[in-house]
């Protein structure tokens, strides 16, 4: 088994934007094959919590990422299937020449050999994408499409720790368990530690390992059993509860 080589620490994390404080003293741990679904309200600072650990935007506080062994490691190797893309939709660029640029060694300009087509034929195949999508303009390309193609890079080279932030919500109902599969295959085979921002408690109950509350600073974190059942994610989601039982 190829071990992923990347935990995370997080201590006394702030974001300063503008007058306000969006994050304020973050702490969490995210271990080697932990899915941690990070969840919260809207505006809660998910989003701006995955753009610190990328490195996108400032903050005070302290990241630190270290191999198995606990020696740290300067710039891993981040994975990030965002919430949104903007982007130029007129683009002529194909999604082909997208994953054949990223695979490197072969000038772009002079089109793509086989052997990268074949391989990014298997890369979307992957995320349950049809090879026909090679050819779509990414301009062209529908929210669900965008998404598992945004998989795919975020997957290619394999990723120390992967980032996804809300990443089915425009997947539709066969690709959400084709995405949850593959990002589930490679936790177990890779031992890579995974932040999963959700608004849907289904998934995370289903997929997550653990979860953590976040509301401008984490209220609650442990296993998902235990948060769900806290009176903070209750509230936070408008849940009854029922013996202890989420209705
Ligand atoms: N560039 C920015 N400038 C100023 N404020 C910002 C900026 N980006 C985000 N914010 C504010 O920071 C807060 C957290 O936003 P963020 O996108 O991190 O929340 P979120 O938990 O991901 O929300 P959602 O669930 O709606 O995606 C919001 O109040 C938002 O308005």
């Amino acid at each position: 088994m190829e071990t992923c080589r990347c935990s995370t620490q997080i201590r006394n994390l702030t974001v300063k934007k503008h007058d306000g404080v969006i994050l304020h003293n973050v702490s969490l741990d995210v271990h080697h094959g932990e899915i941690l679904a990070l969840i919260g309200r809207n505006g809660a600072g998910k989003t701006t919590l995955l753009k610190a650990l990328l490195g996108r935007i400032p903050y005070t506080g302290s990241v630190v990422f270290s191999n198995a062994r606990g020696e740290k490691i300067e710039k891993p190797r981040i994975g990030y299937v965002p919430q949104n893309l903007v982007f130029d939709r007129s683009t002529p660029v194909t999604v082909g020449d997208l994953l054949c640029a990223n695979m490197g060694g072969f000038p772009v300009w002079l089109g793509h050999n086989k052997e990268q087509i074949a391989r990014a034929e298997r890369l979307l195949a992957q995320v349950g994408g049809s090879p026909s999508l090679l050819k779509k303009r990414i301009g062209s390309l529908s929210g669900g499409e965008l998404q598992r193609v945004l998989l795919v890079f975020a997957l290619e080279p394999k990723p120390d720790l992967l980032l996804l932030d809300e990443p089915v919500s425009a997947v539709d109902r066969k690709g959400i368990g084709a995405f949850y599969d593959l990002v589930t295959s490679m936790r177990a085979e890779h031992q890579m530690p995974i932040i999963l921002v959700s608004h849907d408690l289904n998934h995370v109950e289903k997929y997550a390992t653990r979860a953590a509350l976040l509301d401008g600073t984490i209220v609650v974190s442990g296993t998902v059993n235990e948060v769900m059942k806290t009176p903070e994610v209750r509230e936070a989601f408008g849940l009854k509860l029922t013996g202890g039982v989420r209705k």
